[in-house]
């Protein structure tokens, strides 16, 4: 595990900011402490109508046409109809229509808009929702993005494949024109050999011509002779390489049923590269650990099947730490708590409870390995050690491994059938105060915090925290949470999520099914 030396947190918030988010949420909590009850329940109700109006409001915004394609609509498009099937309802058929034909063409060239885009499609659902997603062109595209490292970096580039650079070099003595040709398609080298001929005798003759139109010249020039209209593009991957971008390439193809062994080749070794010193994940390697990188890191390792060889004993120490005095979670050390995190951190939680095994086998070959490296006359029985509870070899996601062959798509439709051991490893109905008390505006939405405004992706990530906290407390994913597992009435209760792609369960399900049935 690569990691940055043991330094205090590089961000940067005062004690001041501290106590003013510690006070107001107090002054909140005290006032609903003060309240009697039956103003105590409306105070906790989930705004239900209020939130889907705002949310279907958004949406039409976006609209009508969708008309201009920039790299937030597609996530704006995502926060909302997650969040409005979180909250069980659902849109008209119109702006479903609208929705679908705007999304198709999101699907590239961008990964994280991918994402947001393949999401949305999947929880509209249906038949032509679903089979409007090209797979195999989308697999082509992952491969693409594809750094030889291991990670994936984020965007496309568009380039012309044949680049003519003319440079003007002057000295004293002599003034010439120095001709790059950058080839980036090296199926037209053996052409432009025989062009580097007639570009110098081109030239001869060109020498009165101002630098730029001499380029313009050169390039179209070279088009013609080459016998192309236009000159040809490539494309390159460029763009940031970080773990938020190999989580969504990631999740992509296992919920379509397109991962292969050639997507996840050293994937594991950069999210792995990304572990710090305090146990979470950080962006890229020597960053700081972020709770959003964090879930990102734990789902694709899980997702890649190599969830155990990150240092699980000490991601979970780091997680669930981050909850704090407010109840809600903040995103790394010494920062101020925000709505968002509850599902990023909360939702990190919830794969942990499902990896009991794999940190109990980790803890117990730590224990072990300690013992071993320990001259002490108290040394206990190493074969005591062996009959730790959940001890056992698994593989991810704290499935037994077989012999049989791993299909990696079936990766993430397995993990959530699995009977979960443990209870919550986070505070769930403090949490769910932190959401519905300081986050919830009464009007519709969500917020980060306390005095400031609501907005989309905090009312899809407080939703989707909010889910996180209520379904934890079920062992079986086909069990409906009991009413002690629900702060505030019971009709507060939202549609359970997928931890690992968060999507809706449901509406996950209808999707393996296509998918898996092609
Ligand atoms: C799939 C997907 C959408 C992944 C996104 C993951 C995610 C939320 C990453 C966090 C990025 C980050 C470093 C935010 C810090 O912002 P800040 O400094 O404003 O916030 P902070 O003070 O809470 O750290
Ligand atoms: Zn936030």
């Amino acid at each position: 595990m690569e990691s940055p030396s043991p330094m205090t947190s590089s961000a940067t918030i005062t004690q001041r900011d501290q106590l003013m988010v510690e006070m107001k949420v107090a002054e909140i909590y005290h006032l609903f402490a003060s309240l009697p009850h039956h103003a105590q329940t409306l105070m906790l109700e989930l705004q239900r109508d209020n939130h889907v109006e705002f949310l279907t409001k958004g949406l039409k915004q976006l609209g009508p046409n969708y008309g201009v394609l920039d790299a937030n609509r597609p996530w704006l498009c995502y926060w909302i109809l997650h969040s409005i099937a979180l909250l069980g309802d659902f849109i008209d058929c119109k702006l479903e229509n609208d929705t679908v034909d705007f999304l198709n063409r999101c699907q590239l060239p961008h990964l994280a808009t991918t994402y947001a885009a393949v999401n949305s499609l999947i929880t509209l659902g249906g038949e032509r929702a679903l089979s409007s997603i090209n797979r195999e062109k989308l697999h082509g595209f992952l491969l693409r993005m594809k750094d030889p490292s291991g990670g994936f970096r984020t965007k496309i580039r568009r380039s012309s494949a044949i680049e003519v650079d003319l440079t003007w070099v002057l000295n004293r003595r002599t003034s010439y024109v120095k001709i790059n040709v950058v080839v980036s398609d090296y199926s037209y080298m053996p052409k432009i050999a025989e062009a580097a001929r007639v570009v110098w005798l081109f030239l001869l003759c060109s020498m009165s011509l101002a630098d730029l139109s001499l380029h313009l010249v050169l390039r179209s020039w070279l088009g013609l002779y080459l016998c192309l209209p236009q000159l040809p593009t490539i494309s390159f991957p460029c763009g940031e390489m970080d773990v938020r971008a190999c989580y969504t390439a990631i999740s992509v193809a296992s919920v379509l049923d397109i991962l292969d062994y050639e997507l996840v080749q050293n994937v594991g070794n950069y999210i792995l590269s990304c572990q710090t010193y305090e146990g979470g994940i950080a962006g890229e390697p020597g960053s700081e650990a972020h709770g959003g990188y964090t879930f990102c890191g734990l789902a694709t390792m899980i997702l890649i099947n190599e969830v155990e060889r990150l240092d699980l004993p000490s991601l979970l120490e780091w997680v669930v730490f981050r909850q704090g005095v407010e109840c809600g979670f903040q995103g790394r050390i010494n920062k101020l708590v925000d709505g968002c995190y509850s599902f990023w951190q909360g939702g990190a939680c919830a794969l942990m409870q499902r990896l009991h095994s794999v940190v109990v086998g980790q803890l117990h070959a730590k224990v072990k390995k300690t013992v071993e490296n320990t001259d002490s006359i108290q040394t206990p029985n190493l074969s005591d050690l062996e009959n730790v509870p959940g001890a056992s070899s698994t593989g991810s996601g704290g499935m037994p491994i077989t012999d049989s062959v791993l299909k990696l798509s079936d990766i993430g439709f397995s993990f959530i059938k699995e009977q979960i051991e443990l209870d919550p490893l986070f505070h769930s109905i403090a949490l769910q105060q932190y959401i519905l008390l300081c986050s919830q505006v009464q009007d519709g939405g969500f917020r980060d915090k306390p005095g400031k405004q609501r907005d989309h992706y905090h009312t899809c990530y407080c939703l989707s925290g909010l889910s996180v906290s209520q379904h934890c407390w079920s062992k079986d994913v086909d069990c409906s949470p009991l009413p002690k597992a629900i702060f505030g009435p019971y009709s507060n209760l939202l549609e359970r999520t997928h931890p690992l792609f968060n999507i809706v369960l449901d509406r996950y399900h209808e999707a393996h099914d296509f998918f898996s049935g092609q």
